[in-house]
């Protein structure tokens, strides 16, 4: 056991651990620059043909679009700006169909695959009705019937590929984050990950006003228990200790493989007296249920140390607290839970 447990403060918050917002901040950026040339492009283009104010609102247009490029080169932009940014193009495209027909119609499907980069889950159905029902409304305008069904129930179809494709971003996304961010012998999570949960479940017990605890469990004399079966053994006693400990574990706790051979139990919302029952409940199950490996039978025992989290403590204060309490209980002749003071 480390004698004091200090985490190194991670500089990785669970947002960079989405790799779809990261990739739509690459997507950002590459549609506020491209659109900003197309429209530069147009813009000369009208200027040369001596389309003067036409040629000058879209140059206007285009440095704008660099502009926020520019701005939000690191950062996703607010919902509003993309908003502005949907309707402009929006405008732009349908004004393109009035005077051009058809060919402005081809505008239309790059538009609708930004919205899905552009917005939130929350207001993205929002926006991409919007923007459907105002493109319908103007090629039901400019073009003959028979184009114009066609080209609206082709928007549905991308529309549906883009929806689908979201769902499956969204579900991978979160099956390469389990994989990357569990331990293969345990199935808990690992330690790279620990400062994040705990200051996470710090910020939300601070934002909700609600208790937080955490126990830390370190197995008895491991090293005996290697030395004596080996470490393949070791390695199955682990892995059945780590499915208890999760089997005890409610719906929202957060069980992580902090070293070796011990883990960190993260309660959330959950008082003193609860926290103690869960604690003792994970003890009792790795000392009152023998290991049953092969042929062998073993018992083990572990130590735990508790900690309530205390109104402005420090997440990395709170860990040693409990890291003090396992060593007081190690110190005391192990099998046992302490409480931090
Ligand atoms: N089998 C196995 N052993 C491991 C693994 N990781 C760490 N260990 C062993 O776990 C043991 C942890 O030992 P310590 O916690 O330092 O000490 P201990 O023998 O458990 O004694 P106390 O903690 O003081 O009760 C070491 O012998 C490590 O080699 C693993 O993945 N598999």
């Amino acid at each position: 056991m480390d004698n004091v447990m200090t985490p190194v403060p991670s500089s990785k918050t669970s947002a960079t651990h989405d790799l779809w917002q990261h990739f739509r901040l690459l997507a950002m950026r590459t549609i506020y620059f491209g659109s900003g040339l197309v429209i530069a492009g147009s813009g000369l283009y009208s200027l040369l043909a001596s389309n003067w104010l036409a040629g000058l609102a879209l140059l206007c247009v285009s440095s704008g679009f660099f502009i926020i490029g520019f701005l939000y080169r690191n950062e996703l932009a607010p919902q509003w700006i993309n908003f502005l940014v949907i309707c402009c193009l929006g405008t732009l495209v349908s004004v393109s169909m009035k005077s051009a027909g058809i060919l402005g119609v081809y505008w239309m499907y790059p538009i609708l695959a930004m919205v899905f980069f552009m917005f939130d889950k929350t207001i993205f159905v929002l926006v991409i009705m919007l923007i459907y029902a105002l493109f319908a409304a103007v090629i039901y305008q400019v073009l003959p019937f028979d184009y114009a069904w066609r080209v609206a129930v082709s928007m549905l179809v991308l529309i549906g590929v883009g929806a689908a494709f979201l769902v499956m971003m969204s579900s991978m996304q979160k099956r390469l984050f389990a994989a990357a961010a569990t331990d293969s012998l345990t199935g808990c999570y690992k330690r790279e990950y620990l400062s994040d949960f705990v200051q996470a479940a710090v910020e939300k017990a601070m934002k909700q006003k609600q208790p937080l605890a955490l126990v830390q469990i370190d197995m008895d004399s491991f090293q005996a228990l290697n030395d004596r079966y080996g470490y393949l053994l070791g390695d199955k006693v682990l892995a059945e200790t780590a499915r208890r400990l999760l089997n005890v574990a409610r719906e929202g706790d957060c069980v992580i493989r902090s070293n070796g051979a011990e883990f960190i139990a993260i309660f959330p919302n959950t008082t003193f007296e609860e926290a103690t029952e869960l604690a003792n409940e994970m003890l009792d199950r790795i000392r009152l249920e023998p290991y049953a490996v092969k042929s062998l039978t073993v018992t083990v025992t572990a130590s735990g140390g508790l900690a309530l989290y205390r109104a402005r403590q420090h997440w990395s204060e709170w860990l040693e607290a409990a890291d003090a309490a396992l060593f007081q209980a190690k110190s005391q002749g192990r099998n046992r839970l302490k409480v931090a003071q």
